[in-house]
């Protein structure tokens, strides 16, 4: 297979650097990612929206291996510690040894749970992303956070653990249903807001043809958010300081996600909700300025993304599960809050009764 239009973007990591491969037909082009395969065992780990879509292909890259599938069944409730178990026994059905390779063939609740089982198994072994959706080509599928969800808070048990590859290819793209797909642009919006203003404008001017799948614009979007991310990475891979900065609307999200049992909105769409509360608690601390927020909430909504609270609200209830983030430190909230498009900053010790005004006031305009 040529290798024309086909984009490398590096995760530098020394030993443990990988690339993500970016472009059209990444999953058929086995030559390429057979070399991050380094023993006679894989695991295809995908659910059972994707597989019947796609294993096929990764399937004749597979053929003289050891190999099996385990299925999920679809939906962010399954990113479960149960089935990480049953991943973990289906490694042991296809009796894996220490060089075998766990191949993640999805979106990011297929990544975060592989990434984790290889993880586990024997304390660690190899696994490559095959991410299917946007929001994993552009976020899950790099920088190694692997985890899962508990009833009481997302990704609350996980692992940094990196993949060996990254393989992107974006015809997968063409299955994926509007809502899914906007759910991404949420993550890109995100790395623009935190970190590149002129990439900020230019989503704004292109908003339009993204929203509709222009090929060349998304390209565009899709290699700019990964550079991003991994530059983030290779510079603070565990977040001990900067990497925080990519968690900018999580907390809010995370909540937002929780309260409604991973049922009610995507992560994309919980983020972008998050975000906005995010921007808006910073300009009631004297960090932002309103005209800020209004551009934010204007491109979320231009790529068809919700930018306030779903009706039914509880800030109480938002403000409890808040306090279980990780980012916390000493009983205290550590929130991303923004100075602003292309600036975000760590700020340790928010006053809770500052979020819970601002909670408040959204859920009351949406009332
Ligand atoms: N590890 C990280 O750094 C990181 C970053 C961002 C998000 N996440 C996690 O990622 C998860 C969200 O990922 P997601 O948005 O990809 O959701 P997802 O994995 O649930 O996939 C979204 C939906 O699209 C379907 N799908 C996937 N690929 C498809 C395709 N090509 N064609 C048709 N349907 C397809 C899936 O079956 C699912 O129904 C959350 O759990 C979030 O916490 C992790
Ligand atoms: O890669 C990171 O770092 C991120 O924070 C990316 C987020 O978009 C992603 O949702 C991540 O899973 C959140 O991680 P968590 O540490 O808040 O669980
Ligand atoms: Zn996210």
């Amino acid at each position: 297979m040529s290798n024309e239009n086909i984009q490398t973007i590096d995760v530098a990591l020394g030993q443990r650097s990988y690339p993500v491969w970016l472009g059209r037909g990444l999953l058929d082009d086995n030559e390429r990612w057979r070399e991050a395969l380094r023993g006679r065992h894989a695991l295809v780990i995908s659910n059972r929206t994707v597989a019947p879509l796609y294993m096929d292909r990764v399937a004749k890259g597979l053929h003289d291996l050891h190999w099996s599938a385990f299925l999920l069944d679809d939906g962010e409730t399954h990113k479960s510690f149960a089935n990480v178990a049953h991943a973990l026994d289906a490694l042991a059905a296809l009796g894996a040894t220490r060089d075998a390779c766990i191949i993640a063939l999805g979106g990011g609740v297929v990544g975060d749970l592989a990434g984790f089982t290889a993880a586990c198994w024997m304390r660690g072994i190899d696994f490559i992303q095959m991410p299917t959706t946007l929001l994993a080509m552009v976020d899950s599928s790099v920088g190694g956070k692997t985890g899962v969800n508990l009833p009481a808070g997302k990704n609350l048990v996980g692992a940094f653990h990196q993949p060996r590859a990254v393989v992107a290819d974006i015809e997968t793209l063409s299955t994926l249903p509007d809502r899914e797909y906007r759910a991404g642009l949420a993550e890109i919006i995100k790395g623009a807001a935190i970190g590149d203003a002129p990439f900020f404008a230019w989503l704004e001017t292109n908003a339009e043809a993204l929203a509709a799948r222009d090929e060349a614009t998304l390209m565009h979007a899709i290699a700019t958010k990964v550079r991003y991310k991994a530059g983030v990475v290779a510079r603070d891979e565990t977040e001990q300081g900067e990497r925080a900065l990519l968690n900018l609307g999580h907390t809010f999200g995370h909540a937002l996600e929780t309260a409604g049992r991973y049922t009610t909105l995507l992560h994309g769409e919980a983020v972008a909700i998050g975000m906005v509360m995010a921007a808006k608690l910073s300009e009631r601390l004297t960090m932002s300025n309103q005209a800020d927020t209004e551009r934010l909430e204007q491109l979320l909504k231009a790529v068809g993304l919700p930018a306030a609270l779903p009706d039914g609200s509880d800030p109480d209830k938002l403000l409890a599960l808040m306090r279980l983030d990780k980012k916390n430190v000493a009983g205290t909230l550590r929130l991303i809050l923004w100075r602003g498009i292309g600036h975000a900053e760590i700020v340790t010790g928010v006053d809770e009764d500052e979020v819970s005004a601002v909670l408040r006031e959204a859920a009351w305009e949406e009332g």
